[in-house]
């Protein structure tokens, strides 16, 4: 066994003409907060997505905990929670009824059934809200409970596909700290793709910039704004935000726009109601 959550080695992935992953390489070290940024199209969910076995991996490595997800698929998926960017909670069902749905399909014996779904739900803090109708939920709480139904299976690399997209910034904190919290208890992994280059500074421990298919840059937020500010003549203060600019350069604006622009608005409130 080792000790990374996961390794990708030359990871590739095309559509068609396509080529969405171009040779992604990057390590996920076990117990670590991982954040895959990068703009609209830069790959990350189709790398995701290989990752969690949804989509094959036919070019290059991908390992969950040494095992290859390509051969060892069901394997892989024993070890993984996933929340992905489309809404996964039905509004017709109450938080509990949403997240005891997910513990039959994850297989979690039937004797730890209720005591597991009440667990989940209590470490994103929807205990009082649980026999509520999933539609009469906040939009951070929908994505409370998302995060609740990935946790049931108690995996030990939870993957976070855009976890606060369309989320006001209070909702967004909140997911934040149930997430770590979890973390803390648990020491599981969790590789998080986002758009928020605020969020991933402050919450992720490290972070792999993507673009165009590609990892252009890897390392602690501190270290890349650090290394930025070194190369920079006037020594001025750089932000994740500037560094991605820095990496991607003027291939940027091709791809899909700036990083305030495409940030597309997923409004789980208004879409589960
Ligand atoms: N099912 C598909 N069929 C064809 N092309 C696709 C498909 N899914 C993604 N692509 C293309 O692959 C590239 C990478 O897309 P991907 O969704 O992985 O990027 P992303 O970084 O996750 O972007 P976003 O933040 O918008 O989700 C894009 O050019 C996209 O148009």
């Amino acid at each position: 066994m080792t000790d990374d959550a996961l390794t990708c080695t030359g990871l590739r992935y095309s559509f068609g003409q396509t080529r969405a992953v171009d040779g992604v390489d990057l390590t996920v070290v076990s117990g670590e907060v991982f954040g895959l940024l990068g703009p609209n199209g830069a790959g990350k969910t189709t790398a995701i997505r290989c990752v969690t076995t949804l989509l094959p991996v036919l070019s290059g490595m991908v390992r969950v905990f040494g095992y290859d997800v390509a051969t060892e698929r069901m394997a892989v998926r024993r070890m993984l929670g996933y929340v992905p960017q489309q809404l996964s909670a039905d509004a017709s069902l109450t938080g509990r009824e949403n997240v005891s749905l997910f513990a039959r399909v994850f297989d979690v014996p039937r004797r730890e059934r209720a005591a597991r779904v009440g667990q989940a739900l209590e470490a994103v803090g929807l205990a009082d809200a649980a026999d509520r109708m999933a539609g009469t939920y906040s939009g951070g709480m929908v994505r409370r409970l998302e995060l609740a139904q990935a946790l049931v299976s108690a995996p030990r690399l939870l993957i976070l596909d855009e976890p606060t997209i369309g989320l006001d910034p209070i909702a967004r904190t909140g997911v934040w700290e149930h997430i770590l919290a979890v973390r803390a208890a648990t020491g599981m992994t969790v590789l998080v793709t986002t758009h928020y280059m605020d969020e991933a500074d402050q919450y992720c421990d490290r972070v792999a910039l993507m673009h165009q298919g590609r990892v252009r840059a890897l390392g602690t937020p501190g270290h890349l704004t650090a290394d930025l500010r070194a190369r920079r003549a006037d020594g001025s203060s750089a932000t994740l935000e500037d560094v991605f600019r820095d990496v991607a350069g003027s291939g940027l604006g091709e791809s899909g726009g700036e990083f305030r622009d495409v940030r597309r608005t997923r409004n789980t409130a208004s879409r589960v109601l």
